[in-house]
């Protein structure tokens, strides 16, 4: 299996990030953007301001807005946010190359992970899953980065892994695509947990009691959906929960820093260009949880918060006079 020519869909930081991890062995890629101005930047000036601002990029990335242009792609890296998927998918010149996912999330309205939504719109196209604690400011800049690369078929996850590889990132196979998908699509609604208890000043105590249990949720909604506990204590799982909510250069984290500070969900989300995940996955994984019968108190929390339907004294005060339980129950 061969992949010579590789193309990135999606324009933001990461796809930008992950067009300069390819294009940095001297690989030629092509980058579809959504907005004109970020094609013409990266053409023109191999920058993009827009959402991966200060990082020189590499030459070898060519933007295009025109999604036509990824047609003989030998394999497409897709890197839309979680609810553009199945659109942007759609409006794909018909193929069967193979899908690396990277959104972090799940489709409203349908429940649905990623790889599930792509099964749909594009049967005929095998799927992988890119996720783990992975920055993109920092992986566009070389800076040193492991990820899990999960896929069903063990064969083409290994032979995408290693046309990924580069001295600084390095992906590890997994044949968990269930897994790898829900630990970045969890870690995102508890990094903004974590935001919270940061803005309202709980205390470090308070943030690792939350990763700790949040952890647990993680594993139970997983363990429940189909996921093995090793891929969710791994890279994708807990490598990037540890990252996410420690970190203000998280917009997740950041986004509930906001909320702990007081200031409404919806001045916090309105006329954002940058996406946090976490905003529309906790909605749908609360109710994706309550349809599987698995309790996660902690996401519960953050989509009470994010509704506006409590203050965040009330939902810590909820939080802390739960039954008394054991600890691996
Ligand atoms: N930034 C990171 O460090 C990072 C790392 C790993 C994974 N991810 C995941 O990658 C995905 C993309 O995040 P990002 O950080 O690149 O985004 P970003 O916040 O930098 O940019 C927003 C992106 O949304 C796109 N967008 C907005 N409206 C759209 C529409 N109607 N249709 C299609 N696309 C639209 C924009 O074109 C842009 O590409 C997310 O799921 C995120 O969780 C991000
Ligand atoms: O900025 P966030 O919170 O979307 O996190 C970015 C990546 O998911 C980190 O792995």
């Amino acid at each position: 299996m061969s992949f010579t020519k590789l193309g990135v869909i999606g324009g933001g930081a990461w796809g930008t990030a992950m067009a300069q991890v390819i294009a940095s062995d001297g690989s030629d890629v092509l980058l579809w953007a959504r907005e004109a101005e970020v094609v013409d930047s990266v053409n023109a000036s191999h920058a993009n301001p827009l959402f991966l601002p200060v990082i020189p990029l590499s030459p070898k990335i060519r933007a295009t807005a025109a999604l036509a242009d990824l047609a003989d792609c030998d394999a497409l890296v897709i890197v839309v946010p979680a609810q553009f998927l199945r659109s942007v998918l759609a409006e794909l010149p018909a193929g069967d190359a193979p899908l690396i996912l990277c959104a972090k999330g799940i489709e409203a309205g349908t429940q649905l992970l990623m790889s599930e939504v792509a099964a749909e719109v594009r049967p005929a196209s095998p799927i992988a899953v890119l996720s783990g604690p992975t920055f993109a400011h920092e992986v566009a800049a070389g800076q040193p980065t492991a990820i899990t690369l999960a896929c069903a078929d063990a064969d083409l996850g290994r032979a995408l892994a290693a046309r990924l590889a580069r001295p600084g990132f390095r992906p590890y196979s997994s044949d968990d695509v269930v897994g790898a998908e829900i630990g970045g699509a969890v870690k995102n609604v508890l990094a903004i947990a974590c935001g919270v208890v940061e803005g309202a000043g709980l205390g470090q105590n308070a943030r690792a009691a939350l990763i700790s249990r949040g952890f647990a949720e993680m594993v139970r909604f997983g363990l429940a959906r189909g996921a093995r506990v090793e891929t969710l204590s791994g890279l994708a799982g807990l490598g990037d929960l540890v990252l996410t909510c420690s970190s203000t250069s998280s917009r997740n984290f950041s986004l509930g820093k906001g909320l702990g500070e007081g200031i409404p969900a919806s001045e916090l989300l309105a006329d954002r260009r940058t996406v946090a995940e976490g905003a529309s996955t906790a909605p749908v994984l609360a109710q994706a949880a309550k349809a599987v019968g698995v309790e996660m108190p902690i996401v519960g929390a953050v989509n009470a918060l994010l509704a506006g339907e409590a203050s965040v004294r009330a939902v810590v005060d909820q939080l802390l006079a739960r039954p008394l339980r054991a600890e691996g129950a």
